[in-house]
C-alpha cells in the first residue's frame, strides 16, 4: 500500500518502520517539521490511505483535507473529538472513509469491552464507587487522555449512577472522577477501579510501548481503503 504519514513525531516515526517492514511504500510526510509537503499534493491516486497522528488542535484539519481530497484516513490524535460530528458530516457528503481509535492497541480494545461489561455488572450488583486514573509521559498535551475518555464513556453508559466525569477527584456521587498523572517516559497506564467499604476491583492496561498502538494503526490502514463510512476498532476487531 502507499502511506501518507501526516505528523512524524513519536507515532509517526514509529509507524515507518513498522509499515515499511509490512511491504508497504511511504508515500509522503507532512509534518511543520519537514517543511514543503502539504496534504493537498496527494489524492487517492496517490495514496491508499492517510495515517495522522499529530496535535488536538491539528488533527481535525488534516482529518478534513483529507477527506477533501479522497483520501482514507486512519486518525489517533486525541483531544479534537468536540469536531467529530462535522468530520463525520463530511464522511457523508464526500463518501469519504475516517477511522478513528482514542487507542488502537488491540489489548485497550478489548479493556474497553470488558469496562463496559464490568460496569454493567457492577451497576447491578450495587455498594461500589468508581474511579478511572491515567498515567502517561510528561510531553501529552491533552488530558485526560482519549483513551480515559473512551474508558469513561463507556462506565456512564452502563453505570447510571454516575452521569458525569470530572478531571479532578469529587465527592459527588454522580460524577465518575477520571484523573490524570504525567510522570516520565510512561506510554500509557489506565485503570478502572471499583470501591466498596469491603473490598476493591481494578481493571488495568498498562502499554509496555507503542507498538501496540503502531500494530493497530496499520491493520486499520490496511482495512480502510474501499469502505465508505466512519469506523472504529469495534469493526475492525468484531468487538
Ligand atoms: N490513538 C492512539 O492509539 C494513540 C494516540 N496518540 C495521539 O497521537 C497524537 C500524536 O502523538 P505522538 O506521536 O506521541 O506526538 P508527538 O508530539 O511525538 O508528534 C506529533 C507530531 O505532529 C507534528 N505536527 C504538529 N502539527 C502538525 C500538522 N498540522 N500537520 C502535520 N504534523 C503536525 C509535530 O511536528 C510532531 O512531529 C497525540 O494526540 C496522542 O495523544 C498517541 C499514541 C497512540
Ligand atoms: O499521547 C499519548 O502518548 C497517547 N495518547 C492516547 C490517549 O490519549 O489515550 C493513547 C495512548 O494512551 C498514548
Amino acid at each position: 500500500m502507499k502511506l501518507l504519514l501526516i505528523g512524524y513525531g513519536k507515532m509517526g516515526k514509529a509507524i515507518e518502520v513498522q509499515a515499511v517492514a509490512r511491504g508497504h511504500q511511504i508515500a509522503g510526510i507532512v509534518d511543520p517539521a519537514r517543511p514543503g509537503v502539504s496534504i493537498t499534493d496527494f489524492d487517492s491516486t496517490a495514496v491508499d490511505a492517510a495515517i495522522e497522528f499529530t496535535h488536538p488542535d491539528s488533527a481535525f484539519n488534516n482529518v478534513m483535507t483529507c477527506l477533501r481530497q479522497g483520501i482514507p484516513v486512519v486518525c489517533g490524535s486525541t483531544g479534537w473529538l468536540h469536531h467529530f460530528s462535522e468530520a463525520q458530516a463530511l464522511v457523508q457528503q464526500t463518501g469519504g472513509a475516517l477511522f478513528y481509535a482514542s487507542n488502537y492497541s488491540v489489548g485497550v480494545n478489548l479493556f474497553f469491552h470488558f469496562n463496559e461489561y464490568i460496569a454493567a455488572k457492577m451497576h447491578q450488583f450495587g455498594g461500589y464507587d468508581v474511579q478511572v486514573k491515567e498515567i502517561h509521559h510528561t510531553q501529552k498535551v491533552d488530558q485526560p487522555s482519549g483513551t480515559a475518555l473512551t474508558a469513561a464513556e463507556g462506565i456512564l453508559k452502563h453505570f447510571p449512577t454516575k452521569t458525569t466525569w470530572r478531571n479532578e477527584p469529587t465527592e459527588a456521587p454522580q460524577e465518575l472522577a477520571v484523573l490524570s498523572e504525567r510522570i516520565g517516559q510512561v506510554v500509557g497506564t489506565h485503570i478502572v477501579t471499583y470501591t466498596s467499604n469491603v473490598d476493591a476491583i481494578e481493571l488495568k492496561h498498562e502499554a509496555h510501548s507503542r507498538e501496540g498502538f503502531v500494530q493497530g494503526a496499520l491493520l486499520a490502514a490496511e482495512w480502510l481503503p474501499g469502505r465508505q463510512g466512519v469506523f472504529g476498532m469495534k469493526e475492525l476487531l468484531g468487538l
